[in-house]
């Protein structure tokens, strides 16, 4: 166990405490953002933590309060024993790498439906880490560009880390009738990373008939990175009967990280007759974008999105200030609708 002063930050005095937890994927950067920020230490060699406890003091509202921030195990080893600390968390960090999309994957298969199962109405913040690595790896990319001969077809390692396509028809003959996305990317490392189409029909024969979302990306460094078409149609006369979302990019630097389509018919009349997804993907490298780290926030509910480099220690100490302001409030909000304040429970 270790204790932080975190500089600047004040004396320890009795008064309100926080109970911050943080989770993740091992090897992510949960222990150097503790340790940054209670510590003012950067680990520059790994040693994968097991359980770790630090306490700092921060000032809010003009009042001391106490963080007490709990640091966990990643690796799935520790799966059993994790759930320990979440016992009476106010907030928990759950945080990925941003050059790790595996990682990023991680948040929503594993780490938001475990936080959500012991703490069911804890503030969630989600934090993409290694910020500095994101940007590293974007200039090697150019410079390798520079260097060598343009790849210029189909390639190993597919840099698409996520493609979805899912249709739940819970009735039939639903009028969509054609959903299509494709990638055809001809050069390497156009900057696409998140396209998503989605129609949600809630009534039968929405007008819809053609949705078409299309780049086209000619030039070096097209700064597209999110493309999203959605249709919720939600009365009557929805016939949705074509969507197509397709990215032709010849030029250089695309990279295609996640493709998503999804319909979901929950009415008389589903009935869709064609659905497709294509990408050809020509590079590898998947890092994930500012906006997907946006995407994942919303759909886990989370209450914000940050990103950090612990290593050159920026937007650190933006985390804990953050963190510690919605904590608070939902402490409060719990206090005086006269409940006991939202924290985890083991079950
Ligand atoms: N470049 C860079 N490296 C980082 C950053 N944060 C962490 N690292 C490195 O990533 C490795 C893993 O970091 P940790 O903080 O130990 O990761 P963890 O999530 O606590 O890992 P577990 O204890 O296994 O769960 C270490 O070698 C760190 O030096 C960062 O912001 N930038």
């Amino acid at each position: 166990m270790q204790n932080g002063s975190g500089a600047g930050r004040g004396r320890a005095v009795s008064g309100e405490q926080l109970k911050i937890v943080i989770v993740g994927d091992g090897g992510c950067g949960k222990t150097s953002l503790l340790m940054v920020y209670a510590k003012g230490d950067f680990p520059e060699t790994y040693a994968p933590s097991v359980f770790e406890k630090y306490v700092t003091m921060v000032t809010h509202g003009g009042k001391e309060i106490q963080l007490n921030l709990y640091d966990t195990a990643g690796q799935d080893d520790y799966d059993r024993l994790r759930p320990l600390s979440y016992q009476d968390a106010n907030l928990v960090l759950i945080c990925y790498d941003v050059t790790n999309p595996t990682s990023f994957d991680n948040v929503l298969i594993k780490w938001y439906p475990e936080v959500r199962h012991f703490c069911r109405d804890v503030p969630i913040i989600l934090i993409g880490c290694k910020t500095d690595l994101r940007k590293d790896k974007e200039r090697t990319r150019k410079l390798k560009a520079q260097d060598q001969a343009p790849i210029t077809y189909i390639q190993d390692q597919a840099p698409i880390t996520y493609i979805q396509v899912s249709a739940d028809l819970t009735q039939d003959q639903a009028p969509i009738t054609y959903i299509q996305v494709s990638a055809d990317l001809t050069q390497d490392q156009a900057p696409i990373t998140y396209i998503q189409v989605s129609a949600d029909l809630t009534q039968d024969q929405a007008p819809i008939t053609y949705i078409q979302v299309s780049a086209d990306l000619t030039q070096d460094q097209a700064p597209i990175t999110y493309i999203q078409v959605s249709a919720d149609l939600t009365q009557d006369q929805a016939p949705i009967t074509y969507i197509q979302v397709s990215a032709d990019l010849t030029q250089d630097q695309a990279l295609i990280t996640y493709i998503q389509v999804s319909a979901d018919l929950t009415q008389d009349q589903a009935l869709i007759t064609y659905i497709q997804v294509s990408a050809d993907l020509t590079q590898d490298q998947a890092l994930i974008t500012y906006i997907q780290g946006e995407v994942t926030q919303k759909e886990m509910n989370a209450e914000l999105y940050l990103e950090c480099s612990a290593k050159y220690r920026e937007n650190v100490e933006d985390i804990f200030k953050e963190a510690t302001k919605i904590a608070l409030a939902a402490n409060r909000k719990a206090r005086h609708a006269r409940k006991k304040p939202h924290s985890c429970t083991i079950l």
